[in-house]
């Protein structure tokens, strides 16, 4: 029995919040599910024939339309969960006009995997600093989970971490189906941070496929990447963690090899000489990492860990390094 209501709004449009969408709607705890996005002609042409036009547009959708709406503080008003699924560069701007009042007594669920720019803060830090929301009330939804891959069914795990445990069991049950499993972790730094930075591995990754290595140098380059991360996660939140659960080595495996990886196609296309505009214009999607490794960047400042492949990353994107260059610099790093 679920001690918490069940009035869930999902705020974002694009993949992962029409995976959500229909996650919740598919579990079958009785909930009602309200949806958000910017986009009104996305908003009416859902409401009218139970699609989402622009993503994921195989799904049904089976939310009441009046429970989709383009204004946000509705939405959330309707609400007790608030899951926020926009891409993490774009977070302040769809939270414009939210007051902390408005998240009063709410509990928040990360779904993004991503650092909101200039604060450089992952998306719990964020919440709890500029909204107030207590760290207990706050959840993150991660694990190796392609949104392409629940609009088909396939068997896919989810963690969904929380220091309040309780609530993160509880919310997990409302997620688990035939094709969703739920694993309940109290690590929300590591799994944030975890997700964030495979998202740059998969840049990384696409990167040397498209200037040419093999599968042999990959698997070498994914090697050091999850050492790299863990080296990361344990000077930025020294907890007792085994990094090869599926939140953190699972997501980052997920990602780098993927043919539905965002971030691994965006790093291709800059490996075969697309400019980062070029690149962004082409896929219609968002790769995370390009934005994330410009944090990364800035927060290492701080704790000064060992990180060649995202400072390879962030050199090729940010300070225009050859991409062949930076590989070649980098493999004599790799072991
Ligand atoms: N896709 C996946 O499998 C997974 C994604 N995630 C995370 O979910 C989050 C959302 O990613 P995803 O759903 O894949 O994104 P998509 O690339 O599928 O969609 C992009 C989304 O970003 C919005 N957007 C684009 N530009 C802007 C802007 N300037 N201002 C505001 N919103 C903008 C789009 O809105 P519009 O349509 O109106 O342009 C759309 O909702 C990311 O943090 C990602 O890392 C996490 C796990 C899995
Ligand atoms: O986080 C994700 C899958 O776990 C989505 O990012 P990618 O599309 O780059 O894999």
């Amino acid at each position: 029995m679920l001690k918490h209501s069940k009035k869930i709004a999902v705020a974002g449009g694009g993949s992962w919040a029409t995976a959500n969408i229909k996650m919740l709607a598919d579990n079958i705890i009785e909930k009602e599910i309200f949806w958000w996005m910017r986009n009104g002609d996305a908003a009416e042409y859902i409401r009218n024939y139970g699609h989402n036009p622009n993503y994921l547009s195989s799904v049904e959708i089976k939310i009441p339309a009046q429970n989709i709406s383009t204004d946000l503080k509705t939405t959330i008003k309707a609400a007790d969960f608030v899951l926020l699924n926009v891409p993490a560069a774009f977070l302040k701007e769809a939270l414009q006009g939210v007051e902390p009042a408005d998240l009063e007594g709410k509990y928040i669920v990360s779904a993004i995997k991503g650092i909101v720019p200039d604060e450089n803060k992952i998306i719990a830090e964020f919440m709890h600093d500029t909204f107030r929301v207590p760290l207990q009330n706050i959840l993150v939804i991660s694990g190796p989970c392609h949104a392409e891959e629940v609009a088909l069914e396939k068997l896919s795990y989810l963690t969904i971490a929380s220091q309040n445990v309780e609530l993160a069991t509880e919310f997990a049950g409302m997620l688990n189906t035939r094709y969703i499993k739920t694993v309940v972790s109290d690590d929300i730094y590591g799994t944030e941070y975890g997700a964030v930075l495979k998202n740059v591995y998969a840049i990384a990754s696409g990167i040397c496929h498209g200037v040419g290595y093999g599968d042999n140098f990959q698997s070498v380059l994914i090697s050091n990447a999850i050492r790299e991360l863990e080296r990361f996660v344990a000077v930025v939140h020294p907890i007792d963690r085994d990094i090869k659960e599926s939140a953190y080595l699972g997501d980052l495996l997920v990602t780098a090899y993927s043919q539905f990886s965002r971030n691994r196609t965006f790093g291709n296309m800059i490996g075969k000489g697309y400019t980062v505009k070029s690149a962004q214009l082409e896929m219609n999607m968002i790769a995370e990492g390009y934005y994330a490794v410009n944090c990364l960047h800035q927060v290492n400042k701080q704790y000064q860990v060992e990180m060649p492949i995202c400072e390879a990353v962030y050199a090729i994107l940010y300070k225009k390094s050859s991409p062949v260059f930076e590989m070649q610099k980098l493999a004599e790093k790799l072991s």
